[in-house]
């Protein structure tokens, strides 16, 4: 299962983009919001996402881990945030590039196999005040960052961790 925390969208497209590459190589893959997973026993590994805002996951992707903790200890679990926006060499940019706050804590609850900081995504006409307000501090960081290949790579190491081999179920088969 491939579940993400997101505001505007762009998280829950990177999802979706995982699921992708991992349904590619054979991987069965759903796609859920974390609000609607009350447990995670039916499925064998868990991708499990948030956008950073302000420092910090959204508190569905939280949630869940409280929810779900000890079943998410017992499986593959792996951890992907999205934030940063806007051009790296920014010194206010690099510092977006933390670990979100919640990361020590979580990584506690699951023992993630690996944790992935993402560009994102920040598009003005998605915003209503006050995080409008906010573009006047995050001025110049408006557009989509996201870095496809970084993406796609990481979903194929996950598929080839969870024994699939490359292509298996590709399209052209
Ligand atoms: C008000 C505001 C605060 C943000 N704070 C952070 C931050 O602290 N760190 C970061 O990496 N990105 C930050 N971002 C960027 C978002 O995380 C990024 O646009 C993300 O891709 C949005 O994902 P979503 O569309 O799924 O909500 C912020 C964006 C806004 C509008």
């Amino acid at each position: 299962m491939v579940t993400a925390a997101s505001r505007h969208g762009t998280t829950e497209a990177i999802a979706r983009e995982i699921a992708e590459v991992l349904a590619e190589h054979g991987v069965e893959a759903v796609v859920r919001s974390p609000g609607e997973v009350d447990a995670v026993d039916p499925y064998e590994a868990v991708v499990l996402g948030s956008a950073v805002y302000a420092g910090h996951w959204l508190p569905p992707a939280g949630e869940l881990v409280e929810r779900c903790g000890p079943a998410l200890a017992e499986r593959p679990v792996w951890l992907f945030s999205s934030g940063p926006v806007g051009d790296p060499a920014r010194k206010m940019v690099r510092e977006m590039d933390k670990d979100p706050v919640e990361l020590p804590e979580v990584r506690e609850a699951v023992h993630p196999r690996d944790h992935r900081m993402f560009a994102g995504r920040l598009e003005r006409e998605d915003l209503k005040f006050p995080e409008r307000a906010a573009l006047w501090v995050f001025r110049g960081l408006e557009g989509d960052f996201r870095d496809h290949d970084a993406i796609r790579g990481w979903a194929e190491s996950i598929a080839g961790a969870l024994g699939a081999s490359p292509g298996r179920h590709s399209p052209a088969e």
